[in-house]
This record gives structure tokens, sequence and C-alpha cells, in this order.
């Protein structure tokens, strides 16, 4: 079993990712972010290393998806933060939109991206957390990275547009969204209920 936990930047998806490995007693795949060598220089400075970044986290992401592939044939249950089709779909798509990448830059990153998407399982259960802009934010400045401090609003809002789209479209398998803006999942045992039930009722039909 491998749940995909998908959304924008403080949606809560690392801190979800490690409460359901734990309720589950499942493996948890967290992104490469602590140790990720351009996020902080991409924030600093976008059109000089978007194209630098998005090949660094589809590299970092592929390896992943082989690893998660690995562990299902051993029929051992994965959470994984966040998605390769996210780095594509969303973060690349908007950095070229927002011409923060280049039509030679982007063409090369979908061709290396398509290449290797054939080699990508989908999720049994893709998992959106839907987030507004104020609990982004919110959650954002709680984490205080000091490189994500410069986050622009309209950043996360083109972002959140993207997801919305993406998503409506999703048809590679299980999708299940959940609205966090009013879930607090860090301090109500209650809220993190919520969502194992929700899981279960989509997965294995129970409730
Ligand atoms: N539903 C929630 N309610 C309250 N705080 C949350 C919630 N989800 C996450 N947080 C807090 O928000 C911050 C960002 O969460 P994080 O899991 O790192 O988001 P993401 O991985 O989606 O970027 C963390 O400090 C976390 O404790
Ligand atoms: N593909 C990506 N392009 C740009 N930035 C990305 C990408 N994947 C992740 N990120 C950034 C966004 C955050 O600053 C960190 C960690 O993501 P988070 O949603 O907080 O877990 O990496």
């Amino acid at each position: 079993m491998h749940i995909a936990i998908v959304g924008n930047i403080g949606a809560g998806k690392t801190t979800l990712a490690n409460k359901l490995a734990h309720h589950f007693n499942w493996e948890v795949f967290l992104e490469d972010v602590d140790h990720n060598p351009y996020l902080k220089d991409f924030y600093d400075d976008m059109p000089r290393w978007a194209f630098h970044l998005q090949v660094y986290f589809l590299n970092s992401r592929f390896r992943q998806t082989q690893q998660i592939k690995a562990l299902q044939q051993a029929s051992k249950g994965v959470i994984q933060d966040r998605t390769i089709y996210e780095d594509a779909h969303i973060f690349a798509a908007n950095l070229h939109q927002s011409g923060l990448m280049t039509e030679r830059d982007y063409q090369n990153y979908l061709s290396l991206f398509t290449s290797m998407i054939s080699m990508v399982n989908p999720p049994d259960l893709l998992l959106y957390l839907r987030a507004d802009l104020p609990k982004l934010v919110a959650q954002i400045d709680k984490r205080n990275r000091d490189y994500e401090n410069n986050i622009k609003i309209d950043y996360l809002k083109h972002l959140n547009e993207h997801y919305e789209e993406w998503i409506s479209g999703y048809k590679a398998g299980r999708l299940l969204i959940v609205d966090v803006n009013n879930l607090d999942y860090v301090n109500n045992p209650e809220d993190l209920s919520v969502i194992i039930d929700k899981i279960n009722s989509t997965l294995f039909g129970l409730f």
C-alpha cells in the first residue's frame, strides 16, 4: 500500500506523513529539503536557479519512487510526502508560466520528466491537503525556515491554482481531498482520527 500526501508549501504534509506512518506502522519517505544544495539560492534568485532546483528535485523524487516500488514488492506500506507529479505539474509549470524558467529549460525539463514518468507507478491513494492562503502563511511562519521568509503571497496563490487544476484532472488512481483549513492534527487527536477514518473508508471500505 502506498499513500502519497500532496499539497502546497506549509499545508501540513510532513506532519501528517509522520503521524500516518506511526499510526499504520509504515515507512515514511520525506522530501529532500535540509540537504538540498539549491533551495536557499533558489529563493534568493528564482530565474538563476529554477532549472537546477527542478532537476535536483526530479532526480531525488525519482530515486524515491524506485525505493517505494521495491518496498511495495516486499508488501510493505509506504507514506510519501510530496510526489514527482507535483514537481512537474505544479512547480516547474508555475515557474515557466510566471516567466521564471525559460522555454528552452522548461522543454528540456519536460522531456526528462516524460522519460522518467513511464517508470513511475501512481500511489494507491493520493491524499490532497487543500489549504487556503492564510493557513499556508500561518504554517510557513510557524515552521520558520529562514529561506522561506520571503515567499510571496502571489507565489503561493499561483501554486494553489495549479494544484486545483491538476487535482481536478487527476485520474491515475484513488483520490481523497481533505480540507485542512479548520483541522489541527498537531494538537487535536480527533482531527487526526477524522483523516484516518476517511483513508480507511476510501482504501478499505471501512466505516
Ligand atoms: N493541521 C495543522 N494544524 C496546525 N498546525 C499544523 C497543521 N499541519 C501542520 N502544522 C504545523 O505547520 C507547520 C508546517 O507543517 P509541515 O508539515 O512542515 O507542512 P508541509 O510539509 O506541507 O510544508 C509545522 O510547524 C506544523 O507543526
Ligand atoms: N519542485 C519544486 N520546485 C520548487 N520548490 C520546491 C519543489 N519541491 C519542493 N519545493 C520547496 C517548497 C518548500 O520551500 C520546500 C519543502 O516543501 P514543503 O511543501 O514545505 O514540504 O521545498
